[in-house]
């Protein structure tokens, strides 16, 4: 490929920087492969510029961003008002294959569940279906796990061009704050654009809610194509701002929950609980539908919804759509019933921030008729504000608490440990995550109910910059027939 053809033609490039043949891109001079192209970015914690020389010692044919590095360049420099996006675009240039059909979810919580509901559905409408997030790739054929949810936009697009080309025809993505506000998804081809909820998360990240509600904006604003639907949870206090955004576009507005338009919408006329699933009534375009969800927590309801909602804004026959809810799987580690001891279940569950931990209590509390009981931590070098507020939801939703480690990083993992304590008079501090767990379940009375949130499907424990093996899975399956014995 030609350097001109990565850029829009308003890209000053000189005729003989334009004939260049470029073999690759890179953001990170220790990715560089000769013939690439840099692309120096201004980043969280340095700036790419500083890594041009390594770039071109490393083979880089040119180097792209928004202000030239100091010092005479031995390469074409290509200047870009806006570097990340133009990476994108030029990524989407270089890896010019996408499934047909893309749908992509945001909102603080339920992107994951979403994305794998969306999947479900559209393969049981018979099409080969994958789905991009914080499992990682999902396909008919493979499973491969990837480090964020929203990838950077050179492995998202070389993902999307590889199961595009491997028959892959519709694809549900996840559309993290950071992906968004890094401009990682641009240049894919978005025909539907869901949103769930907004609560307080990556506070480190996003200097205020407004920014955090902006940066989810983009996904309506500037990413779903024009004509294409804006499938929207309409229950929370931000629905009405998100429609706004979807109207401002013109979009095709769906609506979903009990707020839902039961026109083009979905609207939820009653849920209610049946052993470890949920009976639905729904309407939707003059129709009513009956729904056995098979999923524990109200919240899997809504991220039902938004799941239907994206299949029948990109063509889905609503009935076969309705219908397929029948079958939904959650995503594994979200609110996940890994197994019982003295007749009181076990879950694992993806909690890490507060909302979902209030979502994720208040779905289980049905199944508690004795004790209600909670094991979690919170992650190091992330948002420490919202340490004290799990700590008090916690100790005000359970009815016995155990506060122990999640992905120390490289804080004191005992400082977590009491910023949580704090706010949850109480609560026992277990430090050792597998010792919690076993600690938690030991004590399962029958009548009692155990969720361990917060790792979800994580197979590890960071602490320092080393990944231990962990996973919640194996360490309650171990105590559960330790217990047995
Ligand atoms: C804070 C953040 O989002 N950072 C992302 C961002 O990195 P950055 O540009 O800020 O990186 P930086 O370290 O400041 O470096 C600046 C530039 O210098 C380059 N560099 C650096 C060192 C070097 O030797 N050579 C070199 O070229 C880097 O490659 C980079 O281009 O852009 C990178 C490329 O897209 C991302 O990999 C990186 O994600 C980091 C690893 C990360 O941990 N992100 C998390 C917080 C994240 O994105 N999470 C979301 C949400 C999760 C959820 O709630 O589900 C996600 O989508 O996963
Ligand atoms: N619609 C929802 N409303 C509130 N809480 C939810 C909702 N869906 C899921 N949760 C809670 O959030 C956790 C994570 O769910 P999920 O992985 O689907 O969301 P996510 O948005 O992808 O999260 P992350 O940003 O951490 O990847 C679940 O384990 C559950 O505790
Ligand atoms: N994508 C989220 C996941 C957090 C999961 C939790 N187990 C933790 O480590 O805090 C993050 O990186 O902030
Ligand atoms: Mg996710």
């Amino acid at each position: 490929m030609k350097l001109r053809d990565l850029f829009s033609d308003d890209t000053a490039i000189t005729v003989q920087a334009a004939a260049l043949d470029v073999g690759g891109l890179a953001v990170d001079s220790r990715a560089v492969k000769p013939g690439d192209v840099f692309f120096a970015l201004a980043g969280a914690k340095t700036d790419g510029a500083r890594f041009v020389a390594a770039a071109i010692e490393a083979g880089a044919v040119a180097v792209a961003g928004d202000h030239p590095p100091a010092g005479d360049l031995a390469v074409p420099f290509v200047r870009l008002t806006n570097p990340r996006r133009a990476l994108a675009l030029a990524a989407a240039r270089m890896f010019p294959q996408q499934p047909q059909t893309i749908a992509a979810v945001t909102g603080t919580s339920g992107k994951t569940s979403v994305a794998a509901f969306t999947r479900q559905i559209w393969q049981r409408l018979g099409h080969a279906s994958a789905s991009i997030g914080t499992i990682g790739l999902v396909t008919p054929t493979r499973s491969v796990y990837g480090s964020l949810t929203t990838p950077d936009p050179i492995a998202l697009h070389r993902s999307l061009d590889a199961i595009a080309r491997e028959g892959v025809t519709h694809l549900a993505l996840e559309a993290s704050s950071h992906g968004l506000d890094q401009f990682r998804l641009d240049g894919v081809r978005v025909a539907a654009g869901g949103f769930t909820n907004l609560s307080r998360d990556h506070m480190d990240y996003h200097p205020d809610v407004a920014h955090y509600l902006n940066a989810k904006l983009r996904l309506f604003r500037d990413l779903v194509v024009d004509g294409g639907a804006a499938v929207i949870s309409a229950d929370h206090d931000c629905s009405a701002e998100v429609i706004d955004a979807a109207r401002a576009r013109g979009l095709r507005l769906i609506s979903v929950g009990r707020n839902g338009d039961a026109g083009a919408g979905i609207r939820l006329i009653a849920a209610a609980v049946d052993g470890f699933a949920q009976r639905l009534t729904l309407d939707h375009a003059g129709r009513n539908y009956q729904v056995h969800l098979p999923l524990v927590g109200e919240f899997q309801i809504e991220n039902a919804l938004v799941a239907a909602g994206l299949v029948i804004g990109t063509g889905g026959d609503p009935a076969a759509v309705f219908a397929a809810l029948d079958h939904l799987e959650g995503a594994p580690g979200r609110l996940e019933l890994v197994g019982e001891r003295n007749g009181a279940p076990v879950f694992v569950d993806y909690a890490h921030k507060p909302d979902a931990l209030a979502k994720s209590l208040q779905a289980l509390r049905p199944y508690a008729k004795r004790k209600l009981v909670v094991v979690f931590g919170a992650g190091g070098d992330r948002d420490a504000g919202k340490r004290p507020l799990m700590g008090a939801i916690a100790a005000e939703s359970a009815d016995a608490v155990i506060v122990t480690d999640d992905n120390p990083r490289r804080e004191d993992p005992a400082t977590i440990r009491a910023a949580i304590l704090a706010a949850a008079p109480g609560a026992r501090e277990i430090g050792d995550r597998a010792e919690a767990i076993r600690t938690a379940i030991g004590e399962l009375q029958p009548g009692d109910a155990l969720v361990i949130a917060g790792k979800g499907h994580e197979t590890g424990q960071i602490v320092g910059d080393t990944v231990l093996p962990f996973s919640d899975h194996e360490a309650a399956a171990a105590a559960l027939s330790a217990s047995a014995a």
